[in-house]
Protein backbone atom coordinates (compact mmCIF):
# COMPACT_ATOMS: atom_id res chain seq x y z
CA UNK A 1 0.00 0.00 0.00
CA UNK A 2 1.24 3.31 -0.65
CA UNK A 3 -0.81 5.54 1.23
CA UNK A 4 -1.39 4.81 5.13
CA UNK A 5 -4.57 6.26 5.98
CA UNK A 6 -4.02 7.88 9.70
CA UNK A 7 -4.26 5.61 12.62
CA UNK A 8 -1.69 3.15 11.37
CA UNK A 9 0.87 1.69 13.28
CA UNK A 10 3.96 4.26 12.14
CA UNK A 11 1.16 7.28 13.89
CA UNK A 12 0.87 4.70 16.63
CA UNK A 13 4.72 4.39 17.30
CA UNK A 14 5.13 8.52 16.54
CA UNK A 15 2.43 9.01 19.46
CA UNK A 16 4.03 7.11 21.61
CA UNK A 17 7.31 9.31 21.44
CA UNK A 18 5.52 12.27 22.70
CA UNK A 19 2.22 14.20 21.62
CA UNK A 20 2.14 16.20 18.67
CA UNK A 21 3.83 19.71 17.77
CA UNK A 22 0.99 21.48 16.74
CA UNK A 23 -3.27 19.98 17.06
CA UNK A 24 -5.74 21.29 15.06
CA UNK A 25 -9.48 19.99 16.29
CA UNK A 26 -12.49 20.90 14.31
CA UNK A 27 -11.27 24.23 13.14
CA UNK A 28 -14.08 26.31 11.30
CA UNK A 29 -12.23 29.47 9.77
CA UNK A 30 -14.34 32.52 8.52
CA UNK A 31 -13.81 35.97 7.14
CA UNK A 32 -16.38 38.42 7.83
CA UNK A 33 -17.00 40.99 5.69
CA UNK A 34 -19.67 43.85 5.68
CA UNK A 35 -21.38 41.98 2.62
CA UNK A 36 -20.17 38.30 3.18
CA UNK A 37 -19.84 35.41 5.60
CA UNK A 38 -16.46 33.32 3.53
CA UNK A 39 -15.87 30.11 5.49
CA UNK A 40 -12.66 29.20 4.21
CA UNK A 41 -12.13 25.73 6.05
CA UNK A 42 -15.04 23.61 7.89
CA UNK A 43 -14.15 21.79 10.97
CA UNK A 44 -11.25 20.54 9.88
CA UNK A 45 -8.28 18.66 12.33
CA UNK A 46 -4.91 17.03 12.08
CA UNK A 47 -1.50 16.55 14.35
CA UNK A 48 1.69 17.62 13.36
CA UNK A 49 4.36 15.61 15.26
CA UNK A 50 8.06 16.84 15.56
CA UNK A 51 10.13 16.89 12.22
CA UNK A 52 6.77 16.00 10.07
CA UNK A 53 7.23 17.84 6.78
CA UNK A 54 3.48 18.07 6.56
CA UNK A 55 1.61 18.99 3.51
CA UNK A 56 -1.74 21.11 3.76
CA UNK A 57 -2.66 20.03 -0.43
CA UNK A 58 -6.21 21.25 -1.96
CA UNK A 59 -7.80 23.42 -4.83
CA UNK A 60 -7.35 27.06 -5.17
CA UNK A 61 -9.36 28.62 -2.45
CA UNK A 62 -9.69 25.33 -0.21
CA UNK A 63 -8.21 27.60 2.49
CA UNK A 64 -4.67 26.52 3.11
CA UNK A 65 -3.60 29.92 3.55
CA UNK A 66 -6.42 30.78 5.78
CA UNK A 67 -5.01 27.62 7.64
CA UNK A 68 -1.54 28.65 7.82
CA UNK A 69 -2.39 32.13 8.94
CA UNK A 70 -4.76 30.94 11.60
CA UNK A 71 -1.30 28.55 12.59
CA UNK A 72 0.26 31.59 12.89
CA UNK A 73 -2.07 33.39 15.13
CA UNK A 74 -3.81 36.00 12.61
CA UNK A 75 -7.02 34.17 12.19
CA UNK A 76 -9.15 32.92 15.07
CA UNK A 77 -11.11 29.33 14.36
CA UNK A 78 -15.14 30.63 15.23
CA UNK A 79 -15.48 26.40 16.30
CA UNK A 80 -12.70 24.45 17.22
CA UNK A 81 -9.41 25.15 18.35
CA UNK A 82 -5.56 25.19 17.46
CA UNK A 83 -2.70 24.33 20.05
CA UNK A 84 0.98 24.22 19.93
CA UNK A 85 2.74 22.00 22.30
CA UNK A 86 -0.97 22.23 24.25
CA UNK A 87 -1.04 26.10 25.09
CA UNK A 88 -3.78 27.39 22.51
CA UNK A 89 -2.53 29.77 19.72
CA UNK A 90 -4.06 32.96 20.10
CA UNK A 91 -1.66 35.48 19.03
CA UNK A 92 1.30 35.58 16.51
CA UNK A 93 4.30 34.69 17.96
CA UNK A 94 8.49 33.89 17.70
CA UNK A 95 7.59 30.18 18.23
CA UNK A 96 5.59 30.27 14.47
CA UNK A 97 8.07 31.44 10.97
CA UNK A 98 6.20 32.18 7.85
CA UNK A 99 7.70 31.80 4.86
CA UNK A 100 5.77 33.10 2.11
CA UNK A 101 5.18 33.53 -1.81
CA UNK A 102 6.34 36.69 -2.36
CA UNK A 103 10.20 38.03 -3.01
CA UNK A 104 9.60 41.05 -1.36
CA UNK A 105 9.43 39.36 2.34
CA UNK A 106 13.03 41.05 2.48
CA UNK A 107 13.72 44.10 4.08
CA UNK A 108 15.44 45.89 1.36
CA UNK A 109 17.44 48.22 3.15
CA UNK A 110 19.08 45.44 5.00
CA UNK A 111 22.08 43.41 3.98
CA UNK A 112 21.28 39.53 3.56
CA UNK A 113 23.38 39.17 7.06
CA UNK A 114 21.20 42.19 8.66
CA UNK A 115 17.70 40.43 7.09
CA UNK A 116 18.60 36.83 8.70
CA UNK A 117 19.85 38.25 12.42
CA UNK A 118 16.88 40.98 12.42
CA UNK A 119 13.74 38.91 13.56
CA UNK A 120 16.46 37.11 16.53
CA UNK A 121 17.33 40.89 17.39
CA UNK A 122 13.64 42.19 17.64
CA UNK A 123 12.38 39.31 19.17
CA UNK A 124 15.05 39.53 22.10
CA UNK A 125 15.18 35.86 21.50
CA UNK A 126 19.15 36.21 20.93
CA UNK A 127 21.74 39.55 21.53
CA UNK A 128 22.95 41.05 18.60
CA UNK A 129 26.76 39.23 18.25
CA UNK A 130 25.01 35.83 18.75
CA UNK A 131 22.40 36.67 16.24
CA UNK A 132 24.90 37.71 13.43
CA UNK A 133 26.76 34.53 14.36
CA UNK A 134 23.69 32.39 13.72
CA UNK A 135 22.50 34.19 10.40
CA UNK A 136 26.02 33.18 8.97
CA UNK A 137 25.40 29.46 10.08
CA UNK A 138 22.02 29.44 8.59
CA UNK A 139 23.56 32.09 5.61
CA UNK A 140 25.63 28.88 5.12
CA UNK A 141 23.61 26.08 5.25
CA UNK A 142 21.65 27.55 1.90
CA UNK A 143 24.73 28.17 0.14
CA UNK A 144 24.49 32.19 0.14
CA UNK A 145 27.67 32.47 2.16
CA UNK A 146 29.25 34.85 -0.49
CA UNK A 147 26.45 36.41 -0.29
CA UNK A 148 25.98 37.81 3.30
CA UNK A 149 26.81 41.57 2.18
CA UNK A 150 24.36 42.10 -0.29
CA UNK A 151 20.79 43.51 -0.62
CA UNK A 152 18.09 41.91 -1.87
CA UNK A 153 17.65 43.41 -4.87
CA UNK A 154 20.87 42.01 -5.88
CA UNK A 155 19.57 38.42 -5.69
CA UNK A 156 17.51 36.22 -8.01
CA UNK A 157 14.42 35.17 -6.88
CA UNK A 158 15.52 31.79 -5.59
CA UNK A 159 18.12 33.60 -3.40
CA UNK A 160 15.64 35.61 -2.06
CA UNK A 161 13.68 32.64 -0.77
CA UNK A 162 16.76 30.98 0.28
CA UNK A 163 16.94 34.19 2.29
CA UNK A 164 13.77 34.08 3.59
CA UNK A 165 14.05 30.16 4.83
CA UNK A 166 17.11 31.12 6.48
CA UNK A 167 15.94 33.69 8.21
CA UNK A 168 12.94 31.51 9.28
CA UNK A 169 15.02 28.39 10.09
CA UNK A 170 17.68 30.15 12.33
CA UNK A 171 14.87 31.22 14.85
CA UNK A 172 14.56 27.72 15.47
CA UNK A 173 11.18 28.15 15.62
CA UNK A 174 8.50 25.44 16.99
CA UNK A 175 7.19 24.80 13.91
CA UNK A 176 8.37 26.49 10.00
CA UNK A 177 4.78 27.58 7.95
CA UNK A 178 5.54 28.15 4.34
CA UNK A 179 3.08 29.44 1.86
CA UNK A 180 3.81 27.89 -1.50
CA UNK A 181 7.44 29.26 -0.78
CA UNK A 182 8.48 28.17 -4.61
CA UNK A 183 5.19 28.52 -6.43
CA UNK A 184 6.87 32.42 -8.00
CA UNK A 185 9.87 30.07 -8.75
CA UNK A 186 10.81 29.40 -13.41
CA UNK A 187 10.07 25.46 -13.16
CA UNK A 188 14.00 24.17 -13.00
CA UNK A 189 14.67 26.87 -9.97
CA UNK A 190 11.54 25.10 -8.33
CA UNK A 191 12.60 21.58 -8.91
CA UNK A 192 15.82 22.73 -7.16
CA UNK A 193 14.61 24.66 -4.00
CA UNK A 194 12.88 21.48 -3.32
CA UNK A 195 15.83 19.30 -3.46
CA UNK A 196 17.63 21.73 -1.20
CA UNK A 197 14.65 22.16 1.34
CA UNK A 198 14.98 18.41 1.40
CA UNK A 199 18.44 18.36 2.10
CA UNK A 200 18.22 21.68 4.91
CA UNK A 201 15.49 19.30 6.66
CA UNK A 202 18.40 16.56 6.82
CA UNK A 203 20.54 18.66 8.63
CA UNK A 204 18.14 20.42 10.45
CA UNK A 205 15.05 18.22 11.27
CA UNK A 206 12.45 21.01 11.76
CA UNK A 207 8.86 20.73 12.02
CA UNK A 208 7.25 22.10 8.57
CA UNK A 209 3.85 22.72 7.70
CA UNK A 210 4.12 23.52 3.70
CA UNK A 211 1.00 24.62 1.32
CA UNK A 212 0.64 23.52 -1.85
CA UNK A 213 -1.49 22.91 -4.65
CA UNK A 214 0.69 21.01 -6.70
CA UNK A 215 0.20 17.33 -6.34
CA UNK A 216 3.58 16.63 -7.20
CA UNK A 217 5.68 19.17 -5.04
CA UNK A 218 3.50 17.56 -2.06
CA UNK A 219 4.93 14.30 -2.27
CA UNK A 220 8.35 15.08 -3.46
CA UNK A 221 8.78 16.93 0.12
CA UNK A 222 5.98 15.82 2.37
CA UNK A 223 6.00 12.69 4.60
CA UNK A 224 2.46 13.21 5.48
CA UNK A 225 -0.58 14.99 3.29
CA UNK A 226 -3.54 16.68 4.38
CA UNK A 227 -6.12 16.70 1.40
CA UNK A 228 -8.39 19.37 1.76
CA UNK A 229 -11.87 19.05 -0.68
CA UNK A 230 -12.62 22.66 -2.91
CA UNK A 231 -14.06 25.81 -1.26
CA UNK A 232 -14.97 25.53 1.90
CA UNK A 233 -12.08 22.95 2.70
CA UNK A 234 -12.71 19.84 4.34
CA UNK A 235 -10.19 16.69 5.46
CA UNK A 236 -10.52 14.53 2.46
CA UNK A 237 -7.98 12.41 3.57
CA UNK A 238 -4.48 11.94 5.39
CA UNK A 239 -1.55 9.81 3.88
CA UNK A 240 1.79 9.28 4.20
CA UNK A 241 4.47 8.71 1.75
CA UNK A 242 6.56 5.95 2.21
CA UNK A 243 10.12 6.73 1.06
CA UNK A 244 13.21 4.25 -0.07
CA UNK A 245 16.95 3.98 1.50
CA UNK A 246 17.66 7.47 -0.70
CA UNK A 247 14.93 9.09 1.08
CA UNK A 248 12.80 9.12 -1.99
CA UNK A 249 9.50 7.82 -3.38
CA UNK A 250 10.18 5.34 -5.36
CA UNK A 251 8.78 6.32 -9.00
CA UNK A 252 5.90 3.59 -8.94
CA UNK A 253 4.94 4.54 -5.73
CA UNK A 254 5.27 8.32 -6.96
CA UNK A 255 3.02 7.39 -9.53
CA UNK A 256 0.20 5.69 -8.00
CA UNK A 257 0.30 8.17 -4.94
CA UNK A 258 -0.24 10.82 -7.63
CA UNK A 259 -3.58 8.94 -9.14
CA UNK A 260 -4.58 8.60 -5.72
CA UNK A 261 -4.62 11.92 -5.00
CA UNK A 262 -5.97 13.57 -8.26
CA UNK A 263 -8.65 11.00 -8.17
CA UNK A 264 -9.65 12.19 -4.70
CA UNK A 265 -9.52 15.68 -5.46
CA UNK A 266 -10.81 15.74 -9.37
CA UNK A 267 -12.13 12.15 -9.98
CA UNK A 268 -15.62 13.20 -10.37
CA UNK A 269 -14.36 15.83 -13.08
CA UNK A 270 -12.32 13.16 -14.47
CA UNK A 271 -15.34 10.65 -15.51
CA UNK A 272 -17.61 13.37 -16.84
CA UNK A 273 -14.92 14.96 -19.16
CA UNK A 274 -13.65 11.59 -20.09
CA UNK A 275 -10.36 13.09 -19.50
CA UNK A 276 -7.01 11.49 -19.22
CA UNK A 277 -4.52 11.76 -16.20
N1 LIG B 1 -9.05 38.49 3.70
C1 LIG B 1 -10.08 37.79 3.20
N2 LIG B 1 -11.35 38.26 3.25
C2 LIG B 1 -12.39 37.57 2.78
N3 LIG B 1 -12.27 36.34 2.22
C3 LIG B 1 -11.04 35.81 2.13
C4 LIG B 1 -9.87 36.49 2.62
N4 LIG B 1 -8.79 35.73 2.38
C5 LIG B 1 -9.24 34.59 1.80
N5 LIG B 1 -10.59 34.65 1.64
C6 LIG B 1 -11.44 33.60 1.08
O1 LIG B 1 -11.30 32.42 1.88
C7 LIG B 1 -11.27 31.26 1.03
C8 LIG B 1 -9.97 30.50 1.27
O2 LIG B 1 -8.88 31.30 0.82
P1 LIG B 1 -7.37 30.84 0.95
O3 LIG B 1 -6.51 31.92 0.41
O4 LIG B 1 -7.12 30.38 2.33
O5 LIG B 1 -7.35 29.56 -0.03
P2 LIG B 1 -6.10 28.78 -0.63
O6 LIG B 1 -6.47 27.33 -0.59
O7 LIG B 1 -4.86 29.19 0.07
O8 LIG B 1 -6.09 29.31 -2.13
P3 LIG B 1 -4.85 29.52 -3.14
O9 LIG B 1 -4.26 28.17 -3.41
O10 LIG B 1 -5.50 30.10 -4.37
O11 LIG B 1 -3.89 30.47 -2.48
C9 LIG B 1 -11.46 31.76 -0.41
O12 LIG B 1 -12.81 31.66 -0.73
C10 LIG B 1 -11.03 33.21 -0.34
O13 LIG B 1 -11.72 33.98 -1.28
Amino acid sequence: MLAQPAGTPVEAARAARGGPVLRVEGATLQYKTHRHLVTATYRVGFDVFAADRFILLGPSGCGKSTLLKAIAGFVKPVEGSISLHDRVVDRPGPDRMMVFQEFDQLLPWKTVRANVAFPMVASRKYGRREALERADHYIGLVNLGKFADTYPHQLSGGMKQRVAIARAMAMEPDILLMDEPFASLDALTRRKMQDELLSLWHQVRCTIVFVTHSIEEAILLGNRILVLSPHPGRVRALLETRRGADGLVPSEDFRALREEIQQMLFGENIVQEGAGI
